[in-house]
């Protein structure tokens, strides 16, 4: 059994994360942390853990806590992860972050587009980047490993067989990304109140969204050569669920099944990705609260342009669910292990 703790246990990432480890065969949660519940039932938070999960959340010194467990899973705000990391922690554990604190490769473009000084930066280039399908082989041996964000997630999986074989123009991308409001965590802010979100859809981050040098940095990865990107997201009023739209110029002439065969060679195997069939396009209800993502794509031969859509939950395979993906492979376990539910549909 892998004995797990979970810092931010209160929050929806972190929900999701007890839910899903939970039920996972191989796990055993030791504890919950939390600063704003300490000593409360945690069922008192998450009523849908009543009579199923009997466990009060705990604080204090987590270089402590670290004592009782193997692996913990940091679902924080930016900044916290970067402060708990040194030697002595990571001879005890081995870390899932699920914020941005690893992501990010070059420091200064982390300092920039998130305005915070790195608590750790000489563990950044250890840390591997937890995009399961691209990085498999580097997930198993890490100590340290940065679970990738929802919007990145779906872009970069929906792209990057395009722009690996360099079927596109790299400075030609537009990626066009929707999510529902659980993205922005369970504290409050007027921007999430109910009557701001519901019945509107408006765009936010346009040009300055911190996901974008993280797309950048992923895709340029896979190119071999720099990537440029507009990114604009868009708040709907909806629970969950990420859906991108993305156009590229093609370099080529090819047809949908030219492509098709390229996204066959890179995901042909993948359980958790989804290529659908010709003209059956991904929607958020198809994937919901699974690690799916779904994945397909139209030419228009009129603009010489590729669409790209792509569907996640952004609360499971966008972050909770990618999370446990992740720990399958660093410890050896089954890939979907603990994350075979169907998506919940209505
Ligand atoms: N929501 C989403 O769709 C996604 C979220 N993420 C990332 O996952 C992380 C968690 O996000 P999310 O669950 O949405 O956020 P929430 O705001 O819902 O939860 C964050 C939790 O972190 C704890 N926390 C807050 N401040 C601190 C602190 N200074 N030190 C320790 N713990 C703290 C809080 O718990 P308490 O006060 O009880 O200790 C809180 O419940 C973030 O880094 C986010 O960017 C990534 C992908 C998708
Ligand atoms: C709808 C919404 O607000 N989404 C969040 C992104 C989700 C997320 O938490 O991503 P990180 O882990 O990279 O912070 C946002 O735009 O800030």
């Amino acid at each position: 059994m892998i004995k797990v703790g979970i810092v931010g246990s209160t929050g929806y990432a972190g929900g999701e994360l007890v839910r899903l480890l939970l039920q996972h065969k191989e796990v055993e949660i030791k504890w919950l942390y939390s600063q704003s519940y300490l000593g409360e039932d945690y069922h008192r938070i998450y009523g849908n853990f009543f009579k199923l999960l009997d466990k009060k959340c705990v604080g204090g010194d987590i270089n402590d806590l670290v004592n009782e467990v193997d692996l913990i899973f940091t679902a924080t705000p930016q900044g916290y992860c970067s402060g708990i990391i040194n030697e002595e922690l990571l001879s005890k554990v081995r870390v899932i972050d699920l914020s941005a604190d690893f992501r990010i490769k070059d420091l200064d473009i982390y300092t920039s587009w998130y305005n915070l000084e790195h608590k750790s930066p000489e563990y950044i280039d250890e840390a591997v980047y937890g995009l399961c399908e691209i990085n498999r082989e580097k997930i198993k041996k890490t100590r340290i490993l940065a679970n990738p964000g929802c919007y990145t997630t779906a872009s970069i999986l929906s792209l990057y067989p395009l722009v690996r074989e360099k079927l596109v123009d790299l400075n030609s991308i537009i990626i066009d990304a929707k999510s529902g409001t659980s993205g922005a965590g369970r504290g409050s802010s007027v921007a999430s109140l109910f009557c701001e979100v519901n019945e509107s859809i408006k765009a936010y981050g346009i040009t300055s969204h911190r996901h974008t040098p993280e797309i950048e940095e992923q895709l340029g990865y896979g190119a071999g050569e720099n990537v440029i990107v507009n990114f604009t997201p868009h708040l709907v009023p909806m629970n969950r669920g990420i859906l991108t739209t993305s156009y590229l110029n093609l370099l080529s002439k090819v047809n949908y099944f030219d492509l098709k065969e390229i996204y066959n060679k890179y995901y042909g195997n993948e359980y958790f990705i989804r290529l659908l069939e010709e003209n059956v396009f991904p929607e958020t209800r198809w994937v919901s609260s699974s690690n799916f993502v779904d994945i397909n794509f139209k030419i228009d031969n009129r603009t010489n342009r590729v669409v790209v859509i792509s569907a996640i939950d952004n609360l499971i395979k966008g972050a909770a669910g990618q999370a446990v993906q992740n720990m399958n492979i660093m410890y050896g376990l089954k890939e979907n292990e603990g994350l075979e539910q169907v998506p919940l549909f209505p």
